[in-house]
């Protein structure tokens, strides 16, 4: 089930404000910066905002040059992204400029919202999706539905909010401007309540006029068998870590990461590191984290392939390694062939075990890119 890749956009002023109490919209960014925002919005597939920021703002979220327009047209693309919203209420202005410039609309809401919008004519297409607002679902439409694989979400705070906690945030690209709001009843990004216990991973920062923009990637794990956009990061490194390994025509290549609850790496290690032609990823990332370390209970590994189940050179598979460690969830991209193994079902003893396994197919190309030269063995 992809989703889009969903990338959070905001300024905020230094004591950490969206805006001010104020009727008009506070320009947090300057110029040079809001032609940042332009080219964002010209990158990707579709813009979302919250109906609070609707009924705020009254934006009109366009690609306002005419060179990325063309661009966009020139790569076959429509000159306006698709443009987003939701609200649960249905209580959303057919007047408002959303409605009337830019690209084609859709309004993701409840039941009860949908039959209020119903009435009220608005120029776009309507989604209930259920007696409740589903960010999944919403996600899941944007991409089968509507195509979508770069979506730009520009705000408000609750908006934000949500997706970051959900662990739907692929990115945040964050805007600091060098002013006060100091109003308590202003908006802020994110609200209290609880959010990923450690330290989301700077990608960038970068000084833009008088704002610092920052970028950074939320590392947190899922929970369960719910997988996060941190999920697919984590698993798109161990795949990389595969390409490390030195190369073999008896076993496969395999990357593995041991990540904590709060979004720490723990260890990372990969088929035949350090020159032992038997050790295998998860083996090589687990032997470098104390044993009984109180963190691997709620950590998970990420492995390329998945643990194997059963070996011919060690007493134990990783499968059982793993479990052993007293880890208790295991993301992977691509279930284990037959190439060395009939049969092998590591996902089946982990599950066995009472562990959560989560299989992001979507990496499965990533993960067997590595062992192409095996593919002939079966
Ligand atoms: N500085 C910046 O970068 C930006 C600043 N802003 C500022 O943010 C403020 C608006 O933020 P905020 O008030 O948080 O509004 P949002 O834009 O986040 O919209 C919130 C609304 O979206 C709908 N909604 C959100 N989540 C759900 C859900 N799970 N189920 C159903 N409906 C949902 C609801 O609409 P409904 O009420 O219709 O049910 C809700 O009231 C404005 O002051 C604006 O200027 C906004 C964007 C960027
Ligand atoms: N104030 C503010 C932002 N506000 C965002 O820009 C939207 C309006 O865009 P437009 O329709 O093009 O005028 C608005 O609704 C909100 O999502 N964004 C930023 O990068 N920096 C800022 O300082």
């Amino acid at each position: 089930m992809p989703f889009p890749h969903v990338l959070l956009s905001a300024a905020v002023s230094l004591d950490g404000y969206l805006d001010d109490t104020g009727p008009e919209r506070l320009l947090l960014s300057g110029p040079a910066d809001f032609d940042r925002v332009d080219e964002v919005r010209a990158s990707v597939d579709a813009i979302l905002v919250g109906a609070g920021t609707i009924r705020a703002d009254n934006p009109r979220l366009l690609v306002n040059s005419a060179e990325r327009r063309a661009g966009r047209v020139a790569a076959g693309k429509p000159p306006y992204p698709l443009k987003v919203t939701v609200s649960g209420s249905g209580d959303l202005d057919p007047a408002a400029k959303f409605w009337h410039t830019g690209g084609d609309k859709v309004v993701y809401t409840t039941e009860d919202g949908a039959r209020r919008l119903k009435a009220s004519d608005l120029a776009a297409d309507v989604v209930p999706l259920g007696p409740e607002l589903d960010w999944r679902a919403l996600l899941t439409h944007l991409h089968d539905v509507r195509g979508v694989r770069r979506l730009m979400v520009e705000g408000g705070g609750t908006v934000h909010t949500q997706l970051l906690r959900q662990g739907l945030a692929d990115e945040l690209q964050l805007v600091l401007a060098p002013l006060f709001v100091g109003a308590p009843d202003a908006p802020r990004l994110f609200g209290p309540g609880p959010y990923q216990g450690g330290r989301l991973r700077l990608l960038e920062s970068r000084t833009i006029g008088d704002v610092v923009l920052m970028r950074y990637e939320p590392t947190a794990p899922g929970v369960g068998g719910t997988a996060s956009a941190a999920d697919r990061h984590w698993l798109a490194l161990a795949c990389e870590l595969a390409a490390l390994c030195p190369p073999s025509r008896t076993a496969f290549s395999v990357g593995a990461v041991v990540v904590a609850q709060d979004g720490t790496e723990l260890a990372r290690g990969y088929s035949r590191e350090g020159g032992d032609p038997l050790a295998h990823a998860e083996e090589a990332a687990l032997a470098k984290i104390a044993p009984g370390d109180p963190r691997l209970a709620g950590a998970t590994v990420y492995s390329s392939l998945e643990p194997c189940a059963q070996r011919a050179s060690r007493p134990r598979p990783c499968a059982q390694l793993i479990l052993d460690a007293g880890v208790r969830r295991v993301v992977t991209a691509w279930r284990e062939p037959d190439t060395f193994v009939a049969g092998a079902d590591g996902s089946g003893v982990l599950a066995r075990a009472g562990a959560d396994v989560v299989v992001l197919p979507e990496y499965a190309a990533a993960a067997k890119a590595p062992n192409e030269h095996l593919a002939e063995r079966g």
